[in-house]
C-alpha cells in the first residue's frame, strides 16, 4: 500500500511547525529510507505514518483510504524500533506470536505462522530461548518477525540497527533488504547514516530542518543532488567545496554565461579529481594546476590532498604513480560527472538541473538489484 502525505504539518506546540506543509508519496512494496541530520523530524514523519502522532494540517493517505483520524491500531503498521522491546519474560516463539494472540488467531494457526515467520528471519533455530539469550542481531530478527506477524500493511523501522556493533549493522541491513523483498511489504525506515541509507533503500527521503531536500533513488541523489545540503550528506568523503569567485576563471568555458555570474560554489567529488594524462581520456573540463598538499597510500588506494582555489581538496582518483611531490604544483583534470555548481541559495544550477521527483518513481528509476 503506498503512503500519501498532502500538505501536512505539525507542530508539537499547535505554534511551531516542525514539519511544514510537506507532500510526498512513499511507493508500495519498496523499501523507502527517511534520512537526515538528529533533529530534522524523521521520527516525527514516521509517527505521523504510524498514526502515534496526529497531523496539525494536512491529510495523510493509506492507498485510497483518508487514514488522517485513524488511530495506530486502526492503520495496521508494524513497527520497529533500535531497543527491540521484545517481552523479557517470553520465549522467542511466543514472543513472534504475541500480535496474533491478541487477534485471536487460533493456536494451531498462529503457531505455524510464527515457526514460517522464525525461518523467515533466521531464528528458527532459537524458538525456545528468552530474549536474554540471543545476541543484539538475533533480537532485532524477533523484534521484525514480531511486527510482521500482525499482516502489517506497512512496516515501520526507526533507527532498528543502531545498537548493535559495526559488523552487525552491515549483516543485518542486508538481512533487512532480503526480508524485505521475501515479503514485498511497504518498508519505511529511519536512520541518520547516509552509508547505510544508500545500501538498503529503493529510494531515499533527504529531510533537514523539517523539509524534503531531495526524494529520489540513491544514485540519484549522488549523481544529481538537488542543492548543496544533499550534496555534502551524500558520499563519502564528503564532497570538496570551493568558493566560486576563487575558481570561477577555470570555468569560463565550461559553464554558461547565467551559471557564471550566479555561482557561488563548486562542489567537487574526490573521485572525479584525476590526473591531466587520464588514460581513460574522457575528461570535459581544461586541464587545472593546484598544489600536491600530501599523499597517502592505503594498500591499493591513494589519497592526495590539493590546494586549488585557496581550498585544501582530496582526490581519490589518483595512482600512485601519477602523484607528483609535496609542495610541488601538480596538473589535474576533472571527469565529467561529480562536479557541480550551486547558487547562493544552496540550488545546483549546473549540470542543469533535472526535475526531481517526490512522486511514485517508475520502475526503470529504482536502481536496486
Ligand atoms: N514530543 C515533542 N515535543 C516537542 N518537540 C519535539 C517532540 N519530539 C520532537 N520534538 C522536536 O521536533 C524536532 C524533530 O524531532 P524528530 O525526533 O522528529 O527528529 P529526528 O530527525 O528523528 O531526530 P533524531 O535522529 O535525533 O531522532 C526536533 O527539533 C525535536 O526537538
Amino acid at each position: 500500500m503506498d503512503v500519501k502525505f498532502q500538505n501536512v504539518s505539525l507542530a508539537y506546540d499547535n505554534v511551531n511547525n516542525i514539519l511544514n506543509n510537506i507532500s510526498f508519496t512513499i511507493p508500495e512494496g519498496q523499501l523507502t529510507c527517511l534520512l537526515g541530520p538528529s533533529g530534522c523530524g524523521k521520527s516525527t514523519t514516521l509517527n505521523l505514518i504510524s498514526g502515534l502522532l496526529a497531523p496539525t494540517d494536512g491529510q495523510i493517505f493509506f492507498g485510497d483510504q483518508n487514514v488522517t483520524k485513524k488511530d495506530a491500531l486502526a492503520r495496521k503498521v508494524g513497527m520497529v524500533f533500535q531497543n527491540y522491546a521484545l517481552y523479557p519474560h517470553m520465549t522467542v516463539l511466543d514472543n513472534i506470536c504475541f500480535p496474533m494472540k491478541m487477534a485471536k488467531v487460533k493456536k494451531a494457526d498462529r503457531l505455524k505462522r510464527g515457526r514460517e515467520l522464525a525461518a523467515l528471519v533466521h531464528v528458527e533455530t532459537e524458538l525456545s530461548k528468552k530474549p536474554s539469550e540471543l545476541s543484539g542481531g538475533q533480537q532485532q530478527r524477533v523484534a521484525i518477525a514480531r511486527a510482521l506477524a500482525k499482516s502489517p500493511s506497512i512496516l515501520l523501522l526507526d533507527e532498528p540497527l543502531s545498537n548493535l556493533d559495526a559488523r552487525l549493522r552491515v549483516e543485518m541491513r542486508e538481512e533487512i533488504r532480503r526480508i524485505q523483498k521475501e515479503t514485498g511489504v511497504t518498508t519505511v525506515f529511519v536512520t541518520h547514516d547516509q552509508e547505510e541509507a544508500i545500501h538498503i533503500a529503493d529510494q531515499i527521503m533527504v529531510l533537514n530542518e523539517g523539509k524534503i531536500q531531495q526524494f529520489t533513488t540513491p544514485n540519484r541523489l549522488y549523481d544529481q543532488p538537488d542543492n548543496l545540503f544533499v550534496a555534502k550528506f551524500i558520499g563519502s568523503p564528503i564532497i570538496n567545496t570551493i568558493p566560486f569567485a576563487n575558481i570561477r576563471d577555470d570555468f569560463r568555458t565550461v559553464v554558461p554565461t547565467q551559471v557564471f555570474s550566479d555561482g557561488t560554489t563548486v562542489a567537487i567529488r574526490a573521485e572525479s579529481i584525476v590526473p591531466a594524462t587520464d588514460p581513460h581520456d574522457h575528461l570535459t573540463l581544461l586541464p587545472l594546476t593546484g598544489t600536491q598538499v600530501q599523499s597517502n597510500r592505503f594498500g591499493r588506494e591513494t589519497s592526495l590532498s590539493l590546494n586549488y582555489g585557496n581550498q585544501t581538496i582530496i582526490a581519490d582518483g589518483f595512482r600512485e604513480q601519477d602523484l607528483g611531490r609535496n609542495g610541488k604544483s601538480l596538473q589535474f583534470a576533472l571527469r565529467p560527472q561529480g562536479v557541480f555548481v550551486f547558487n547562493q541559495a544552496g540550488n545546483r544550477i549546473w549540470p542543469e538541473t533535472v526535475a526531481t521527483n517526490v512522486s511514485p518513481l517508475k520502475s526503470t528509476e529504482v536502481i536496486h538489484a
